[in-house]
């Protein structure tokens, strides 16, 4: 377990962490996420002691380790750009820590084979680091975080410098590893397809505070508030009130209302298509509401797109499916 309790860090006059309070289960995979510069990474250097608090105590397994260097604190870290030593081949980096805490040469081989067969690179034992592609590079970088055995594994944006495609690739492939190795996890993201991914707990940031932290499911079927709501999947406005534009139901006028109730009823809002783009298996409805003037968005099946004839200029009439689980307070507690 990592508890880290009233966490305060300025930058002069910049709160980069404002009161934090934070408990990580052990062996979990926790995310921070949030938009940049709402203190995940400095939060997360604090939790490694690369950043000195201003105020606060993190604790490591129980142990108060605030003031105990980085060194002393039993983590593996890994960055976005990873600095791999470039003159040693990719067992001489994913060995180095055990080399330096002078173990065995038997015990550090077994080891160094066994971590890269976990991470996907058996047969490349031999290859210099300018010899990986990206994602393989960041792979050795985890497989040399683990190598010394750390209780704690922290991870700022690892896979940011990559593309897409690779980015989704290790999504999975860390998700299976952390299933294996069971190393308590925090993983610092601004994505939150990433987070709700492979994350089984999210900590959601927002100014140097927590504004909060559950499943991925509790964080996106119960936000605790708009800020939430909008950072975990997109959101639509729909007569003053956030909605998931999945939520919106669209259709036109008899078949609605048949479904509301009666026509005109409260809750249908008469719109006009302004624009339909289709994503693949799903098609995204931009359309704007008739009372208002307020854009807002839907988005429907391929199927319903085609059965409703959704094209611009046409009149529908769109009705959000759930009151948005809004609750009144905005903080829930943690942990
Ligand atoms: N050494 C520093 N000196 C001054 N300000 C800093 C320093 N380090 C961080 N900050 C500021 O503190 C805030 C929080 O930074 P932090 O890196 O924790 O954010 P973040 O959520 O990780 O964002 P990003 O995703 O962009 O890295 C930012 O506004 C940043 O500019």
């Amino acid at each position: 377990m990592i508890t880290v309790t009233g966490a305060r860090k300025n930058y002069g006059d910049f709160a980069a962490l404002d009161d934090v309070d934070i408990e990580i289960p052990s062996g979990s995979l926790t995310a921070l996420l949030g938009p940049s510069g709402s203190g995940k990474s400095t939060l997360l250097r604090s939790i490694a002691g690369l950043e000195t608090l201003d105020d606060g105590i993190v604790r490591i397994g129980g142990d108060d380790v605030t003031g105990v260097t980085p060194q002393k604190r039993d983590i593996g870290f890994v960055f976005q750009h990873y600095a791999a030593f470039k003159h040693m081949t990719v067992r001489e980096n994913v060995a180095f820590g055990l080399k330096i805490r002078k173990r065995p040469k038997t015990e550090i081989n077994r080891r160094v084979d066994e971590l890269l067969g976990i991470v996907g690179l058996d047969g490349f034992q031999q290859r210099y680091p300018a010899q990986l592609s990206g994602g393989q590079r960041q792979r050795m970088a985890l497989a040399r975080a683990l190598a010394v055995d750390p209780k704690v594994l922290l991870l700022d944006e690892p896979f940011g410098a990559l593309d897409a495609k690779v980015r989704a690739d290790l999504r999975t492939w860390l998700r299976r590893l952390h299933d294996e190795v069971h190393v308590t996890t925090v993983l610092v993201t601004h994505d939150q397809e990433e987070a709700l991914d492979v994350a089984d707990r999210i900590a959601v940031m927002n100014r140097g505070r927590i504004e909060q932290v559950g499943t991925p499911q509790d964080l996106y079927d119960r936000p605790a508030n708009d800020f939430v709501m909008s950072f975990l999947g997109s959101v639509s406005k729909l007569n003053g009130k956030l909605v998931r534009p999945h939520d919106i139901r669209l259709g036109r006028e008899s078949a609605l209302a048949r479904d509301a109730g009666t026509a005109g009823s409260v809750g249908i809002t008469r719109a006009t298509v302004e624009r339909v783009v289709h994503l693949g298996f799903e098609v995204r409805v931009e359309l704007r509401n008739a009372a208002t003037g307020e854009d807002f968005t839907a988005q429907v099946t391929r199927g319903d797109a085609r059965a409703l004839g959704l094209a611009p200029g046409e009149t529908v009439y769109a009705r959000a499916t759930e009151e948005p689980a809004l609750p009144e307070t905005t903080r829930v507690p943690i942990g």
